[in-house]
């Protein structure tokens, strides 16, 4: 049993959305396929993989060192003891091999998107879903329900608040109960009347999370969070730059109700400092840890551990990205959730085809894998890199 081949292609992600700090105009995403030698169903199994949005393909690095470190592994070298499969760890540290500690910049994407397909690939092997495989190993019951949350209401050219409105109202009515829009891109005074409008259309059907995307000094986060508590929103995400531990934890002064934060946080260690340093209150805040751009699931057991050493259940974690993996790891390990973009992001996000949200959950197929082969479009750009 053996890798034969990492294939990857970057691929556009673009739309003229824009958020606080970036426009999307430009985005691109790796989509990475890890071939092996092994057949299930007739079939070679090929695993698949991708990074989440907002961070770019990281096409370079995955050719240049990530890929070859694994195919230049003694394939014995790279699986589990029992010798009947391929071992995430040993690959993920096969490929960590000679890289310094610290500066989690751009290397964990690329190592996170081969990570995702590599997972995919050892649950087809295992013939289970993957979120099935994770909770067989943690000797832990799966969950297949699993909240997720609309993300979108983004700034784009042209948009007003009636066009926010029916975006919003597009999510009720795909059964979705939280949705989540942009702020601290425009005036406080625009934003307030986005969230007022979005807060009139969604009235006591579904509650409203908004976002910063970590674009707010201190002044600016205390101003606004003035401004947010006074409406019953879901949460306050991403006040202001990632590793700005101090401002995170002097905004539990300011702001009572849940925040979150955590989706540009790249390690367990990044993500050790922001429950050392953070202030986040393990009661009510959420974590959105994305292990599709923080070097993968081995490396976020490793930040669930740190969960646990601090007393965070990791029912506090709903992460970023919107995509099949963590949904897996939010089934099979008991996460609060997911995010979904609803509209944006395809064909990389979502859910296999058929699946619908009812009351703010989803319902978990029983594919093997990750679930790609339920999605007719994403599967179909995945076979077009391998078969
Ligand atoms: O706009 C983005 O970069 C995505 C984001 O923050 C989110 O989904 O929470
Ligand atoms: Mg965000």
């Amino acid at each position: 049993m053996r890798i034969i081949d990492i294939c990857e292609v970057t691929k556009p992600i673009a739309s003229p959305i824009r958020n606080a700090y970036i426009d999307f105009s430009k985005m691109t995403a790796s989509l990475v396929a890890v071939v092996t030698d092994v057949v299930r169903d007739g079939r070679r199994v090929i695993g698949y993989g991708f990074n989440s949005n907002g961070r770019y393909g990281q096409g370079g690095l995955i050719r240049e060192r990530f890929r070859d470190r694994i195919l230049e592994a003694a394939p014995e070298s790279l699986l589990n003891e029992a010798r009947d499969n391929l071992d995430p760890h040993k690959i993920w540290s096969a490929m960590m091999a000679n890289e310094k500690p610290g500066g989690h910049g751009e290397r964990s994407v690329a190592v996170g998107t081969i990570d995702m397909a590599v997972w995919d690939a050892v649950a087809k092997i295992a013939d289970k879903p993957l979120f099935r495989l994770l909770a067989d190993m943690k000797g832990v019951e799966a969950n297949p329900k699993v909240f997720v949350y609309a993300a979108g209401g983004y700034y784009y050219p042209g948009k007003d608040d009636s066009a926010l409105r029916r975006e919003m109202r597009g999510y009720l009515d795909r059964g979705y109960t939280v949705v989540k829009m942009k702020i601290g891109g425009a005036s406080i005074d625009d934003d307030r009347r986005r969230i007022e409008a979005v807060l009139d259309e969604i009235g006591a059907d579904a509650q409203l999370a908004v976002d910063a995307n970590g674009r707010f000094d201190l002044e600016t986060a205390i101003t606004y969070a003035k401004m947010l508590r006074q409406y019953p929103l879901f949460w306050y995400e991403e006040i202001g730059d990632p590793l700005d531990y101090a401002l995170q934890a002097a905004m539990s002064e300011f702001y009572e109700a849940p925040m979150a934060t955590g989706e540009n946080l790249f390690s367990h260690q990044d993500a050790r400092n922001l429950l050392r340093y953070g202030g986040m209150r393990p009661d009510r805040d959420y974590l959105q840890f994305d292990c599709a751009l923080s070097y993968g699931l081995v490396e976020y057991l490793k930040t669930l551990d740190v969960l646990h050493q601090f007393g965070w259940s990791p029912s506090r974690c709903i992460p970023h990205g919107g995509h099949q993996m963590s949904l897996n790891i939010a089934a099979g390990l008991g996460l609060g959730g997911n995010e979904s973009y609803p509209d944006l992001f395809q064909p990389y996000g979502g859910f296999p085809d058929g699946v619908r949200v009812v009351d703010g959950f989803i319902t978990m197929p029983e594919l093997p894998g990750l679930g790609f082969e339920g999605k007719s479009d994403l599967i179909k750009v995945m076979r077009d890199l391998a078969t």
